[in-house]
């Protein structure tokens, strides 16, 4: 599905460099690891890189993520995130908070396969990337939490996880074996509690690139009805508001990740920088072995955005308990 188009980019070596953060995204079904090098080098030659970027326009991620027919430029902020800190592996359960249009859902899509498991919400409607599930709703709601936990548990009891499963060494994709029609028959016929783990930890990975969408203020030219996004601004530009907006996000996203979230599971979290957001840096810590500040390369400059990246979820610490 991805073509990389190598063609187009100069031989200098720079633009190649740069595209190998989407041919890793697309050689994951094959090889992970020599990818995921040179992703990694790919993200440290584009910082270092602003120059060449600005000779190509401010948008060089945008027309990048079109080529590569990804929905938008911020899949490479998550591509830049996973090559640094390997977030996915194959068989995953997936949470994608705020998924709209749904370049970070079509990067766990291809991260998580096969028998991955990707499930978006949004507060708008949007078209589900292939490969998706999709729940259109405010996180914010408990209610939605809820719908978003009860979806997870009838899925589970309907197609029982299979285990994620590292990469082989050699590089093959290792295939995991789905179970039989018999066996998913079966399944259906079990109690819940005979299959779905108790605790309701059945998510390995939450991401949430929520920002609170506020009333368009430009772009009235483009008159969709088909993609509100398009007519969606992620910023209020108050950097208070957009702060304290986005910890309320942060907040409802690390609820739901302590309650859902597997022991070792993942959560990667984008807030706007401001006086609060040490102290959920601080829950973060209690929850997590390992929390990193990032600002992707592709995340603007200008933008006050950032990300917590949280590895490693400790078994006995709950949000609750903080
Ligand atoms: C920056 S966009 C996400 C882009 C997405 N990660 C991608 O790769 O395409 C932020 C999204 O968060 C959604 N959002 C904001 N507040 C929300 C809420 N309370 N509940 C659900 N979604 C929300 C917005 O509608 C918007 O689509």
């Amino acid at each position: 599905m991805w073509a990389l188009v190598r063609t187009a980019a100069p031989r200098n070596g720079r633009l190649v460099r740069v595209s190998a953060v989407a041919a890793a995204f697309q050689s994951n079904s094959i090889v992970v690891s020599p990818f995921a090098r040179e992703a990694k080098e790919s993200a440290r030659y584009a910082s270092s890189n602003s120059r060449w970027k600005q000779r190509q326009g401010n948008d060089f991620f945008a027309r990048e993520a079109k080529v590569q027919g990804l929905k938008s430029r911020a899949a490479f902020k998550l591509l830049e995130m996973d090559a640094k800190y390997k977030l996915f592996k194959r068989g995953q359960t997936v949470i994608d908070l705020g998924y709209a249009p749904g370049s970070w859902s079509q990067v766990a899509v291809e991260r998580t396969k096969p028998n991955g498991r990707v499930v978006g919400i949004d507060i708008i409607p949007a078209q589900p990337p292939k490969g998706v599930s999709t729940i259109q709703g405010n996180f914010l709601s408990p209610s939605v939490q809820q719908l978003v936990k009860d979806y997870l548990v009838e899925f589970a009891q309907k197609s029982p996880a299979l285990p994620a499963v590292e990469p082989s060494e050699d590089g093959e994709p290792i295939v995991a074996e789905r179970p039989s029609y018999i066996d998913a028959e079966r399944s259906e016929s079990v109690e819940p509690e005979e299959t779905v783990e108790s605790d309701g930890k059945l998510v390995d990975v939450v991401l949430s690139d929520m920002s609170a969408p506020w009333m368009q203020t430009t772009g009235f030219s483009s008159n969709t009805l088909s993609n509100p996004y398009s007519r969606m601004m992620n910023t209020s530009g108050m950097s208070f508001r957009d702060h304290a907006g986005s910890m309320d996000l942060c907040l409802a996203a690390l609820q739901f990740a302590s309650d859902a979230l597997k022991t070792g599971g993942h959560f990667v979290c984008k807030f706007y920088q401001g006086s609060e957001d040490k102290d959920l840096e601080l829950k973060l810590k209690k929850m997590f072995a390992k929390v990193h500040r990032e600002k992707p390369d592709s995340s603007r400059s200008e933008s006050r955005e950032s990300y917590f990246v949280a590895l490693r979820r400790k078994g006995d610490v709950t949000l609750s308990g903080l």
